[in-house]
């Protein structure tokens, strides 16, 4: 493509290139690329355009502010608002990718990682190439690339898209997080079918009040950016989307107006709507029907060829999503980082344990405070003991936020403040009884803690298999 093209888009543009590709990082720059040059927390990215340009970028697309910083002579694009054009911009030079795949999103918060997995499991069944992208890893085929966010920047992700097709993709089964719709980061993508697993309250710092946070969450189903939606409707603002949408299609216990499918049974359940359908999901806990309902409904709502037979099972691998390390004592490793998926987490394992329920966790810093003695007070109600410990502290004091996840609990269960992570799941597992079950929750899949800056390598399942083969000892 043609740098002058964007002058179509508005940007202003000056000197000329053929642009091939295009990333937003100068250290990701490949040859015949587009330097995308954005202002973030720390730097204006436009700094880094020489260095862009020595890695083999042909053009810069920059604001006014970043404009100083191009080398001269360099071909560049100026946009008022980047954000407003990148998307627009990264797929049309890829050849609007998106367009040539069948493509699936889902969005909440809690659930999105592991409804993305069963969908995509359900479309292997079914005989599709797909490409995952999401928290965990962005993958094609089940080929894995470590994910830096949710939902990638559009310059990565309209380069993945490009890859998925070059590799025969047929499918893209996507996270859409809140700040990605907030930023744009998807535009100008519009999936097959978007579904929503539910909203309660976690990033309230970047959002300003849990309605904003719906609103943004709201955005993925204005016919822009989806045909069709499929929404579990049990959640107070999974209803309240679908009462705002004409034509969405509702999934739930409860039965609402309109299209849906209505859930019956637990691990074994039935989806009764304009067929009915038997379906299996062998992930533990309540919540995994919902996620697996929403996923099958989805799919079949897109009818894909060979759903019917595909949605018997829909039991995918999920790193760190309730993975049981052992069973006596039974040890679980799971990414709940919210009062909400904590509550679901701890009172589906409650149902089968016969001993001491044991909930290890921490919470992040630099992301919203406020959630923290609420999730202090959610693991104090339903837990027998509490290490309290930390997760990735990143530049906040450890002690100041074990101080008010402990705020919310305090005088409600026995609590055991032990700060190194590694040692408190060491403490936990070491103290257990058989008969007890222990919950490692808030960083499930996640291998590097940050702690100031420095990364720590930190793995919950390494240090509790290591612990667990020290109790086998004699
Ligand atoms: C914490 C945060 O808000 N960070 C924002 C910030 O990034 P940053 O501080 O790393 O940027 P920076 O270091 O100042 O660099 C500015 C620019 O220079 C570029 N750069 C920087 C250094 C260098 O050597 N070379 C270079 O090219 C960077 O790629 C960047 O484009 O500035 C960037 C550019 O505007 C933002 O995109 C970025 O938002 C990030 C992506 C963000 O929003 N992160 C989180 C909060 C997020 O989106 N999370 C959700 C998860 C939600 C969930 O849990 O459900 C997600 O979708 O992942
Ligand atoms: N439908 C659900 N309702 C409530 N909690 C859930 C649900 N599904 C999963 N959880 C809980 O939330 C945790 C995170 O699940 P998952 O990774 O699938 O969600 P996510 O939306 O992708 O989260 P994130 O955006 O933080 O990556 C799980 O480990 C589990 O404890």
């Amino acid at each position: 493509m043609k740098l002058h093209t964007l002058s179509a888009l508005g940007l202003t543009v000056t000197g000329d290139a053929e642009i091939t590709g295009v990333s937003a990082d100068n250290r990701d720059v490949r040859a015949g690329d587009l330097f995308v040059g954005v202002p973030g927390d720390h730097v204006h990215g436009a700094r880094f355009a020489s260095d862009a340009q020595a890695r083999g970028a042909v053009a810069v697309l920059t604001d006014p502010a970043g404009a100083q910083f191009v080398p001269d002579g360099m071909p560049v694009a100026i946009a008022s608002d980047v954000a407003a054009v990148l998307g627009r911009v990264a797929s049309d030079i890829y050849g609007n990718p998106s367009e040539r795949l069948r493509s699936f999103a889902v969005t909440g918060t809690n659930g999105k990682t592991t409804t993305a997995y069963m969908i995509d499991h359900i479309l292997t069944r079914c005989g599709a190439v797909t490409g995952l992208v999401g928290t965990v890893a962005l993958s094609i085929a089940g080929r894995e690339i470590p994910a830096r966010l949710t939902t990638p920047q559009p310059a990565d992700l309209q380069r993945f898209l490009h890859e998925l097709l070059q590799a025969g993709g047929t499918d893209l089964v996507m996270e859409v997080s809140s700040h990605a719709l907030a930023q744009r980061r998807t535009d100008p993508i519009v999936y097959s079918v978007a579904g929503f697993t539910n909203l309660t309250q976690d990033h309230l710092d970047y959002h300003d009040t849990l309605d904003d946070y719906f609103e943004a969450k709201a955005l993925l189903f204005e016919d822009t950016k989806s045909e069709a939606a499929v929404i579990w409707t049990d959640d107070d603002y999974g209803y309240r989307l679908h009462e705002r949408l004409s034509n969405a299609v509702w999934v739930g216990r409860i039965p609402r107006e309109g299209r849906g499918w209505l859930v019956e049974g637990d691990a074994a359940f039935t989806l009764t709507g304009e067929s009915q359908h038997v379906c299996h999901t062998g992930l533990p806990g309540e919540f995994n029907v919902a996620n697996a309902a929403l996923a099958a409904a989805m799919v079949l709502e897109a009818n894909v060829p060979g759903a019917d037979d595909a949605i018997a099972d829909i039991t995918p691998v999920v790193p760190g999503r309730m993975e049981v390390l052992s069973e006596r004592p039974r040890v679980v490793v799971d990414f709940a980082h919210n009062a909400d998926a904590l509550e679901k987490a701890i009172t589906s394992l409650r149902h089968d344990t016969v001993g001491r329920l044991v909930t290890l966790t921490g919470s992040a810093g630099d992301r919203d405070a406020l959630k923290r003695p609420i999730m202090g007070r959610v693991v104090a109600e339903h837990s027998d003991i509490f290490y309290l410990t930390d997760d990735d502290p990143h530049s906040e004091d450890p002690e100041k936020i074990r101080a008010e996840i402990r705020a919310g609990a305090e005088g409600l269960v026995e609590i055991r403040e032990i700060g190194d992570r590694a040692s408190a799941i060491t403490a936990a597992i070491l103290d257990a009884d058989p008969d007890d079950t222990i919950l490692l929750a808030g960083r499930g899949h996640e291998t590097i803690q940050d702690v100031d800056g420095q990364l720590i390598e930190l793995d919950d399942r390494v240090v509790a298999r290591d612990a667990l083969a020290r109790r086998d000892r004699p």
